[in-house]
């Protein structure tokens, strides 16, 4: 990425940004010149850290558990409050399959169901009605919101079935806000990015570039590039951004040509 501030004077919440993508992703916005960005996480050691790395100036951590929506509404009150602006809200926090099981059809865990879908369905779309209410109140112009998706809302799975189908209706969504909001301006859109080492990959058993390359390059027709969380981060900056003034209700794909490639068998 070169050295222009596509947001440069835009005040962001990045949900998730104590870990993983959401951590990098704070960071680019802040580098991309977003004049305040703030970590909404559960996990507050973590996030207070990258908050400080970023600068006290530039960043805030709060305190937020997306699933509750009084806490995602106080949050997104201090951030307008602190900050007198909401541009941008990237809905990026979301948690994969809970259960010792593989959550397959036959096998449903119905109360890891519940989990996966309180964090992923209803936490984003709280996130979702809180910033879009927010951002009315406030008049802002050109308001973006991103929602973190997955190349699994678009296909069916062999397992994971709650996260499979939780990320379905983080598209059903997408497409439903922006259409709705755009009224007022504001644009929805989503990343869906191939398999990304992260603490959410290690937690699944792929902590190195080659597990990952082992589990998943067959999939993707792209070779030679190795996906990391500024990939993605770039992405959801560029939907962020007023360089996508025009784009709403699109998911874009960070998945190396994987959509594109024949279904395949399971090995
Ligand atoms: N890593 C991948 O391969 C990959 C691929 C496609 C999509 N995704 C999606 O990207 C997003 C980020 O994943 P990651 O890999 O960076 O994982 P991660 O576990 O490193 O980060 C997720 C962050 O979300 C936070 N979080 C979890 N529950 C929360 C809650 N209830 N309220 C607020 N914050 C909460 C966690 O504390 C953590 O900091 C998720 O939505 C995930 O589904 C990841």
């Amino acid at each position: 990425m070169g050295n222009k501030k596509t947001l440069e004077g835009k005040v962001a919440i990045v949900t998730g940004g104590a870990s993983g993508i959401g951590e990098t992703t704070a960071s680019v916005f802040a580098n991309l010149g977003a004049r305040a960005v703030v970590i909404a996480d559960i996990q507050s050691e973590l996030g207070r850290a990258v908050a400080e790395s970023i600068g006290a100036k530039r960043c805030s951590y709060v305190q937020c558990d997306i699933g509750d929506e009084e806490q995602v509404k106080s949050m997104v009150e201090w951030t307008a409050t602190t900050y007198g602006a909401l541009d941008v809200m990237f809905c990026n926090a979301g948690i994969m399959s809970q259960a010792e099981s593989a959550q397959t059809v036959l096998e449903l865990d119905m109360s890891k169901f519940d989990e996966v879908m309180r964090v992923n369905t209803r936490g984003t779309s709280a996130c979702v009605k809180q910033a879009a209410r927010k951002m009315v109140e406030l008049g802002t112009k050109g308001g973006a919101i991103v929602c973190m998706s997955s190349p699994l809302a678009s296909r069916g799975g062999y397992i994971d079935t709650d996260y499979v189908m939780s990320k379905h209706a983080v598209m059903g969504l997408v497409r439903s806000a922006s259409m709705q909001l755009g009224a007022h301006g504001i644009r929805v859109n989503s990343v869906s990015p191939m398999a990304v080492l992260t603490p959410l990959t290690r937690r699944m058993g792929l902590a190195t570039p080659a597990d990952v390359q082992n589990a998943f390059g067959r999939l993707t027709s792209l070779k030679g590039v190795a996906l990391t969380a500024e990939h993605v981060a770039e992405a959801a900056a560029f939907l962020a951004s007023d360089e996508a003034a025009f784009i709403t209700g699109h998911d874009l794909m960070v998945d190396g040509g994987l959509l594109c490639l024949p279904f395949a068998a399971p090995s």
